[in-house]
């Protein structure tokens, strides 16, 4: 008979537990990401087999004898390649992937623990240090003239998720090696020092939260299911969650969500919901999450993820593929449109072909419409912005309506004597469009009825970038899902709100009052590009429902360089300026596909694709397939930027006619509107500056914009 050794035979002994649990640590996934293309596929391979397997595979898994962690076990890949893996009570879990001597070298000196405090388990380094040495090799009793966190006491500190080890660190950083520190921190330890170090939050807030009585239930012997390290341990139920895991190991959104992202993608309430937070903090994460997450409570359950552009829902759907990349049932039946795409199918199907006017054709019939009336005294521009804003979405038919309104999303206060002298030219525009047979978008969505469209029947309805929502399109989704369970969730930043004016949505029915939050970490862009973006804002912003969101407290997780604003003589100047940029950004190794360049409007594309032509580049405008080149630069209009990102972004031409826009201005005489345009316009740049995730240039010629002396 052959004895096993003591290790395997306990490994045996534990490895027919009942329901055995497997998960992915997000360090197992960033170490896959170091290896070839094809020394992935047979780790990718094991790894199934593994998780196949996972009650029978005791011959596979090695005990390291020398790690201090003695649930580390080891797999053999092939002749080279070790899994590392951990297994304690029920549950196994992959945490790195090597070359065989780093495989073993990185377990050799971690443990996996639960926070005496938190409860959450996590991943320490445990180095032979004393107090005086640094976790990093030197000193950081001499390197800290001014300790950032040496007010907080071990209590504090511990009750935010620093490990025991780190404390004396912690207390003794300053800002030279504050991001040092926080990389090597859990996550939740280092989002609240970045908080705290930032002003966002006091002494009194670095309380441990009193557990749920969800955590409780969930409790287990190593913390793996706290909420705070379900983020860096990924449970994985079947296969597609482990495709999603291995497939696209970059892509950690798809197994390690915040929290609070969470909480979110798992929220029930009846009616609406709504997810806020400023760019970047992954609210269309939460979205993509959502939809995945009702699909697999209910796969009978039709869901709609939608946005406005067809830019934008290209990128949910390609998002969602990722997600959902072995899922094909779910991807069925997850539909994504821009909501102008849901309506047009609907049409189509009863055999309907709606001819929408052109903005150019509105104008000419307001133009006209002006002249017959004898109303001269208003510029076209304001007229199409009253149409589109008031007219059109609010579906105004008589005079009467239009006296009685209460200017909802307007701000200026227009009198009754030029309501009356308004109302004729858009009772003439309306003759018009109905003579020649057109029609809008608003009218389409205020008369849309899919009552009868068995495919438009939709159980869940989430809409991203929420804040550039029409009234016309909300009452529209309101009246068909509004009523449901789990019916309508939003996710949107109303800083960020573009292309219409704010109004109120519970007049429409819409009350997400209660049933909203803000997520506070950003993770695309860098603390610095970020801090400096958030300079463009208000630290509050109220929606059309007067209800204020606050902005301040959001972090980034990571560093990056100072953003460069830059004035300049002359166009000239300014083209070598971004192609230099451009240039430099190619020469760290940033692919070309990886940089957007994007000015205020198209009259200004020349400038943009100058300097990528001077710094030997292509340029191709991003359009909404999102399908350009391999090896050309993206540009385009700071609107078509919204929702995307790029690792560098330049932001050009930013000039003082440009930002905020002359002719867009130059159409209002209220200050009330005026004001409303400039916080758009604002509210734009932000958008564009947001797209970046590690570098970020902005310049202008002359004066400059005003508002780059705020960015500055
Ligand atoms: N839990 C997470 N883990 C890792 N990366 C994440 C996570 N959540 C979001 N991200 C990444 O952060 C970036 C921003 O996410 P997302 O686009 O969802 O933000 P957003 O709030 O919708 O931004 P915007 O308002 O600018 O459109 C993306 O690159 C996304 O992959």
């Amino acid at each position: 008979m052959r004895r096993l050794s003591s290790a395997k035979a306990k490994f045996l002994r534990t490895e027919h537990t009942p329901q055995m649990e497997f998960r992915i640590a997000e360090t197992f996934q960033k170490s896959l990401e170091n290896l070839t293309n094809q020394e992935q596929k047979i780790v990718k391979a094991k790894a199934f087999d593994i998780q196949l397997n996972i009650s029978g595979n005791s011959n596979q898994f090695h005990r390291l004898d020398r790690a201090k962690d003695n649930n580390f076990w080891s797999v053999r890949v092939n002749s080279d390649i070790r899994i590392i893996a951990h297994k304690s009570g029920k549950s196994v879990m992959l945490t790195y992937v090597d070359h065989h001597d780093d495989a073993y070298k990185w377990a050799a000196n971690r443990v996996i623990r639960k926070h005496p405090k938190t409860g959450a388990a996590q991943i320490i380094e445990v180095k032979e240090s004393s107090k005086d040495t640094n976790i990093w090799g030197t000193s950081s009793a001499t390197l800290a003239p001014d300790k950032l966190f040496a007010e907080l006491d071990e209590e504090q500190l511990a009750a935010i998720g620093v490990p025991e080890e780190f404390v004396f660190h912690v207390q003794t950083c300053d800002e030279s090696m504050f991001f040092e520190l926080t990389e090597k921190l859990p996550a939740e330890a280092s989002e609240k020092l970045i908080e705290y170090a930032a002003g966002g939050i006091s002494e009194d807030d670095l309380v441990l939260p009193t557990p749920t009585s969800q955590d409780i239930e969930l409790e287990d012997e190593l913390g793996l299911n706290h909420p705070d390290a379900r983020r860096r341990f990924a449970l994985v139920s079947d296969e597609a969650g482990l495709h999603a895991a291995l497939d696209f190991p970059w892509h950690k959104w798809t197994v390690f969500l915040h929290p609070e992202q969470k909480k979110f993608t798992e929220l029930s309430y009846n009616g609406s919901a709504r997810v806020s937070g400023s760019a970047g903090t992954g609210k269309t994460i939460v979205a993509l999450h959502r939809a995945a997450y009702l699909h697999k409570q209910d796969p009978t359950k039709k869901i709609l993820l939608c946005t406005f552009t067809k830019t934008l829902a290209a990128a949910l759907q390609q998002k969602l593929e990722i997600l959902l990349a072995k899922d094909p049932l779910a991807l069925d039946k997850i539909d994504v449109f821009h909501l102008e795409g849901l309506a047009s199918a609907h049409l189509k199907r009863n055999g309907q072909n709606p001819n929408i006017v052109s903005k150019t054709q509105l104008v000419n019939f307001l133009q006209r419409s002006a002249q017959s009336a004898e109303v001269t005294n208003y510029e076209n521009g304001f007229l199409l912005s009253e149409w589109d804003n008031v007219i059109d979405d609010w579906g105004i038919e008589t005079l009467q309506e239009y006296t009685d309104l209460s200017r909802l999303g307007r701000k200026s206060k227009l009198g009754i004597n030029q309501r009356k002298d308004l109302w004729l030219i858009f009772e003439e525009t309306k003759l018009l469009l109905k003579k020649r047979k057109l029609t809008t978008w608003s009218r389409i969505f205020r008369e849309l009825n899919l009552a009868h469209d068995k495919v438009a029947q939709y159980d869940h309805v989430i809409v991203d970038e929420a804040q550039d929502i029409s009234s016309a399109e909300l009452s529209f989704l309101a009246r068909h899902y509004g009523k449901k369970s789990n019916g309508l969730f939003f996710a949107g930043d109303i800083g960020q709100r573009i292309f219409r004016a704010p109004f109120s949505w519970s007049s429409l029915g819409v009350d997400v009052r209660g049933k909203s939050n803000i997520l506070k970490v950003n993770y695309r862009t860098s603390q610095q590009i970020r801090a400096q973006a958030d300079l463009l804002l208000p630290k509050k912003i109220k929606d059309g429902d007067n209800q204020a969101e606050d902005r301040s407290g959001t972090i980034s997780i990571f560093r990056g360089e100072l953003p460069r604003i830059i004035l300049n003589d002359d166009e000239v100047s300014e083209a070598q300026i971004v192609s230099d940029w451009i240039e430099k950004q190619i020469s760290e190794g940033i692919a070309p596909t990886e940089i957007g360049v994007f000015v205020r409007t198209e009259h200004q594309y020349k400038r943009a694709l100058n300097a990528i032509k001077k710094s030997g580049n292509t340029g191709v405008v991003l359009n909404y397939k999102l399908d350009g080149d391999d090896s050309s630069i993206n540009y385009g209009t700071m609107h078509l930027a919204k929702g995307l990102e790029f690792r560098s972004v330049a932001v050009i031409a930013c000039d003082q006619d440009a930002l905020p826009l002359h002719e867009r201005m130059r159409l209002f005489t209220e200050k009330a509107d005026i004001e409303e345009i400039e916080r758009t316009e604002r509210q734009l740049l932000y958008v564009a500056c947001t797209r970046a995730r590690e570098s970020l240039l902005v310049t202008g010629v002359g004066a400059g914009s005003k508002y780059l002396y705020d960015l500055a």
